[in-house]
């Protein structure tokens, strides 16, 4: 199968739990009626973006005792029939009570075939303009992740995770053809630097890569850039919205990545006699 159809679901996501995910449902099953087979949510989809909102919308991951959330995820994929990026949701640890900022990737069975925690922690100070440390909350995961679909492998990383070429490249030395990024930039580093950092991972490594914020809350606290995202293997923006609630879909040919190699073959032109090769 060499082409699919990518949803990204830029989601309105407000202080409600339930009301997001009643909200992630009815949209990823409209992607799922206009044909979407990959289905992404945007970071923190069940909670408001912000370190103090993140131990109290906390649940544990386990796929046997299923929590809300991670019940509505599979229940999501199961009854839309696609491969569902569940965007991220704060996990609390059973045991150590730590918390992380975690990605749960579902087949269209509802079975979880991933799971994946944000390894890199936001923490910036933009003096004047943001001031941010995830680490005062959260722990950060220490494993890359990717899964397996008809259409070939996909990395999943999470927003910051999106400023460390490494997690790309690995991804696509190990055969990924894409990256999918749960991301949920702001109104100073979103227009600074998201779509160029996308683009970037894409020209790299000549694969596809999406990123999927929430929307624009101008009474949140924490003011998303939105702008949800998706690039072709030449670094070509192939759908993207602006900050409103939407649907960013995009077809992807995943024959481009090999025409893209063979035009301009940098993957194969690699000198790791020089330099180190960094594949897994
Ligand atoms: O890297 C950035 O500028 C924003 C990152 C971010 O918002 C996040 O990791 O949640």
């Amino acid at each position: 199968m060499s082409t699919l159809k990518l949803a990204l679901v830029q989601l309105a996501v407000g202080a409600q739990k339930a009301a997001n995910l009643a909200r992630a449902r009815s949209k990823v099953l409209e992607a799922a009626k206009a044909g979407a087979n990959i289905v992404v949510l945007p970071e923190c989809f069940n909670s408001p973006y912000g370190t103090q909102y993140f131990g109290q919308y906390a649940e544990e991951i386990d796929s046997a005792k299923p929590s809300t959330s991670i019940q509505a995820l599979s229940e999501m994929a199961r009854d839309s029939k696609v491969y569902l990026v569940g965007g991220s949701i704060p996990e609390l640890e059973r045991g150590t009570g730590d918390l992380f900022n975690t990605c749960t990737v579902w087949s269209p069975e509802g079975e979880m075939v991933a799971k994946h925690r944000k390894m890199h922690l936001f923490d910036i100070d933009i003096p004047g303009k943001i001031v941010f440390k995830e680490s005062e909350v959260l722990k950060p995961g220490h494993t890359l992740t990717e899964f397996s679909t008809p259409w070939g492998k996909f990395g999943v990383a999470i927003c910051y995770d999106m400023r460390f070429p490494e997690v790309a490249m690995v991804a696509a030395r190990k055969g990924c053809v894409g990256m999918i990024y749960p991301g949920a930039f702001n109104q100073t580093t979103g227009p600074l630097h998201w779509e160029l950092l996308l683009r970037a991972r894409a020209a790299d490594n000549q694969i596809f890569a999406a990123a999927c914020s929430p929307a624009l809350d101008k009474e949140a606290t924490y003011h998303a850039w939105g702008h949800s995202t998706i690039v072709d293997p030449y670094a070509r923006v192939v759908g993207t919205t602006a900050e409103a609630e939407s649907i960013v879909y995009g077809t992807l040919d995943l024959d481009l990545v090999d025409e893209v190699r063979k035009s301009v073959p940098v993957s194969s032109q690699r000198r790791f006699d020089i330099y180190p090769d960094v594949a897994a």
